[in-house]
C-alpha cells in the first residue's frame, strides 16, 4: 500500500473580487503515490499549486475532485487515521507565544492522544538541538529555534510519514545541515519523507523521486537520477558583454553577464561555440559543466504546454 496516494486530485478555487472573473484551476487532475519509505521531493515553480496540494494532504482545504489517501486512510472519510500517520511541518511560523518548548511538545501529544511522551520528546530535542532550550518560552526563540521546535512539533507523534512544506526558507546554513540530518536519518529508519522545496540541490541531494507541477499539472514523475540522465547531457558556460544571436538567446539562461547554454552532447558545444564566434561574440571564463537539477527544472518548465494527459506512472518525461 503507498504511503500516500493522490488520484485524480483537482483544485478550483472560485473567481474571487469583480464579477465575471474566471475560477482559478490551482490542481489539474494530479495522479501519483508516494510509495512507504521514499524521500519524495515537490517542485514547481511559485503558484504551481504545491501548498494547495499539501492543504489537501493535511485535510486543510478540500478537493474539488479526486482522492487523497495515507497508509489506506481517506483524508476526507478518516480525517483523524490519517492525520495520525502524517507529521506535516507548515512554511509559516505558527505557535503558542504563551508555552515553553517543552509544554508546547506535551500540548501536542495530548492532541494525539500521547501522555507519557517525555522520553520521546527528549530525543527529539536533542536530536534537533534544542535541548538546552526545553524550559525556555516560544516568544524568547530565534525564528529559526522556532522553525526547530514546529519540526519537533511535527514529530512528536512519531508519524510514519513526514511532510515539510519549504521548511529551509530563509533559513541559515547551519540549521538546514541539523535538519537534513534528522530528516535523512529518520528516512533510514523508515519513515517516508515528502519534501517541497525551492532549492533544488537540496531536492537533488535528498530525493529518490520527484515530481514536478507546473500551473496545477504533474509534467514530470521520475527517479531523480533518471531525470538527470534524460535531460540535457552538458552546459555551456562563460561570461560576455556582447548580446547574443537570437537562435542562442531564445534556449540561454542569462543573469547578469553570465550566460548558460544547454548542449546535448559535443556536436552542439561546437555548433554552440561556432554560432558565436559567427556572430563576434567575445566569451571569457568558458567552462562545461554537467547539466544538474535547475537546468532539468528549466528545461521543463520552458517547455511548451503539455496536451496530452499527464503520467501516472514513472515511466518518462514529457517534454
Ligand atoms: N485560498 C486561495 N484562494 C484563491 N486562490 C488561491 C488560494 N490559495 C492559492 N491560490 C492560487 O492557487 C494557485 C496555486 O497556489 P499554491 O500556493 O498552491 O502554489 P505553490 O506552488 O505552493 O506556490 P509557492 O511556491 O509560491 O508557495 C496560485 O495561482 C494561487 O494564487
Amino acid at each position: 500500500m503507498p504511503a500516500i496516494s493522490f488520484q485524480s486530485v483537482s483544485k478550483v478555487y472560485p473567481a474571487a473580487g469583480k464579477s465575471g472573473a474566471a475560477p482559478l484551476k490551482a490542481l489539474d487532475n494530479v495522479s501519483f503515490d508516494i510509495e512507504e519509505g521514499e524521500f519524495f521531493g515537490l517542485l514547481g515553480p511559485n503558484g504551481a499549486g504545491k501548498t494547495t496540494l499539501i492543504s489537501i494532504l493535511a485535510g486543510l482545504a478540500r478537493a474539488t475532485a479526486g482522492t487523497v489517501k495515507v497508509h489506506g486512510y481517506d483524508v476526507q472519510q478518516d480525517f483523524m487515521q490519517a492525520r495520525r500517520h502524517l507529521g506535516i511541518v507548515p512554511q509559516e511560523l505558527v505557535f503558542d507565544p504563551f508555552f515553553t518548548v517543552r509544554e508546547a511538545l506535551r500540548f501536542q501529544s495530548g492532541y494525539f492522544g500521547l501522555h507519557r511522551n517525555d522520553d520521546w520528546i527528549d530525543e527529539l530535542l536533542s536530536g534537533l538541538g534544542l535541548a538546552d532550550k526545553a524550559r525556555a518560552n516560544m516568544r524568547q526563540l530565534s525564528g529559526g529555534m522556532k522553525r526547530r521546535v514546529l519540526v519537533a512539533q511535527a514529530l512528536v507523534h512519531k508519524p510514519p510519514v513526514i511532510v515539510l512544506d519549504e521548511p529551509t526558507a530563509g533559513v541559515d546554513v547551519e540549521l538546514r545541515q541539523t535538519l537534513w540530518q534528522f530528516v535523512a536519518a529518520l528516512n533510514r529508519k523508515g519513515h517516508t519523507v515528502l519534501l517541497t522545496t525551492h532549492y533544488l540541490e537540496e531536492a537533488e541531494a535528498l530525493c529518490q523521486r520527484l515530481a514536478m507541477l507546473k500551473k496545477g499539472q504533474v509534467i514530470a514523475l521520475e527517479r531523480t537520477s533518471t531525470l538527470l540522465n534524460n535531460a540535457t547531457a552538458n552546459v555551456l558556460y562563460f561570461k560576455t558583454d556582447n548580446a547574443l544571436p537570437p537562435e542562442l538567446a531564445a534556449q540561454a539562461r542569462t543573469t547578469g553577464r553570465i550566460v548558460e547554454l544547454p548542449a546535448s552532447g559535443p556536436a552542439e558545444i561546437e555548433a554552440h561555440l561556432a554560432a558565436l564566434r559567427q556572430a563576434g561574440v567575445a566569451v571569457e571564463d568558458l567552462e562545461i559543466r554537467k547539466a544538474d537539477l535547475e537546468d532539468v527544472f528549466i528545461q521543463l518548465m520552458n517547455a511548451p504546454a503539455i496536451a496530452t494527459p499527464p503520467p501516472t506512472t514513472t515511466a518518462g518525461v514529457l517534454s
